[in-house]
């Protein structure tokens, strides 16, 4: 390759007549598409307590006119798919945002798309878009940690940085990236991880993927291989529970989850995803049952292998790898919708780009 000296703050890709210009101030304004679904970024006070706020108030057309110098980075078209806190979010939202995401990128109605989302389940969603969507342009998940009625509100600057981000070429073809706090996080790995503080994303062993610094979107590592599943027909996804292991730990929930008809069990083990003697029987007699068992582990970080303390191969289990509860959830909802659950099936999924 030839390297071609360009003047600071230049890219090589970003000098191309590419629609991933806005950051550099050349050729025509990218086209983002804002969708908006609530969270504390589009909070309002509370005034019945001084700390208090209700996520989900402020439109996201609201929450665009507080960002200074967004209109020099991209034309937006702000949509409001949903309004509420992410603790509420649903497999609802989740189809609408992917038919929209895909109508929009099918129909060239824009560049890149920047969801506005509650931090509490933006890595679910994050998880769920990112393996649903085939697309090489960017989408980018952001929200914040304060409310806009808060001193030094963080809101503001995470959409001029996500809009950033969804402008610059190197998002493109990295799936859904998350980016709060100057931070730039890949959907497999993101997860909160701190119930207030600002920098509450993490991407525990792997790292986030990038930075946003002040003179550029910095991009560290190449994107993950990409497990690509369809959108089910149906717009619903099969009931799985996740189990919360614990001392104590006996097999009444699970039996329960078996009673209430669901299809699969995801263990929140400890450790490399143990659960209790007794807990085990009852996953035995869920496996026994028909329904597919992925033990992940609830410690936060590192890997469930097969094989090491639970012998998967005999118990018929699937071992989650780095994909914590709530997202081992969703991955086996999008596998036993289409119809794939035969285990050594499954644990391919669960093992794809390791
Ligand atoms: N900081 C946040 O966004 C969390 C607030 C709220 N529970 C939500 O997820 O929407």
């Amino acid at each position: 390759m030839v390297l071609t000296m360009l003047p600071w703050g230049t890219s090589l890709m970003a000098a191309a007549p590419a629609s991933g210009g806005g950051s550099t101030g050349q050729g025509p304004l990218p086209r983002v598409l804002i969708l908006a679904t609530g969270g504390t970024i589009a909070g309002k006070a509370d005034p019945r307590s001084a700390i208090g706020y209700d996520a989900g108030a402020a439109t996201g057309q609201q929450l665009i006119a507080n960002v200074p110098g967004l209109d020099k980075l991209a034309h937006l078209k702000v949509e409001q798919i949903a309004n509420i806190p992410s603790q509420d979010m649903n497999h609802t939202v989740w189809f609408r945002l992917a038919e929209r995401i895909n109508a929009a990128f099918a129909h060239h109605e824009a560049d890149a798309v920047v969801i506005t989302h509650g931090t509490d389940t933006m890595e679910e969603t994050a998880f769920f878009l990112d393996t649903v969507l085939h697309h090489e342009q960017a989408v980018v998940m952001t929200g914040s940690m304060r409310p806009g009625s808060a001193i030094s509100a963080d809101g503001p600057a995470n959409i001029y940085e996500a809009v950033q981000v969804a402008t610059h070429p190197h998002a493109r073809g990295r799936g859904v990236l998350v980016v709060l706090n100057d931070t730039i996080h890949a959907a497999h790995w993101v997860s909160k991880a701190d119930s207030t503080a600002l920098q509450t994303f993490t991407s525990r062993h792997a790292g986030p993927v990038g930075i946003v610094d002040p003179a550029a979107v910095r991009f560290f590592a190449p994107p993950r291989p990409h497990l690509a599943m369809a959108l089910p027909k149906e717009q619903s996804l099969p009931a799985v529970d996740v189990i919360y292991a614990h001392a104590d730990m006996d097999g009444r929930q699970i039996d329960e989850s078996m009673r209430a008809g669901v299809k699969g069990l995801v263990i929140a083990g400890m450790g490399d995803g143990n659960v209790s003697a007794s807990a085990m029987k009852a996953l035995d007699r869920a496996v026994a049952a028909g329904l597919v068992v992925v033990r992940s582990s609830h410690v936060g970080d590192g890997f469930v292998n097969r094989n090491v303390e639970v012998d998967d191969n005999a118990h018929h289990f699937v071992a989650s790898y780095d994909l914590n509860p709530q997202k081992a959830r969703i991955l086996l909802q999008l596998l036993l919708a289409a119809d794939v659950r035969d285990v050594g099936d499954v644990q391919q999924a669960f093992a794809f780009g390791y």
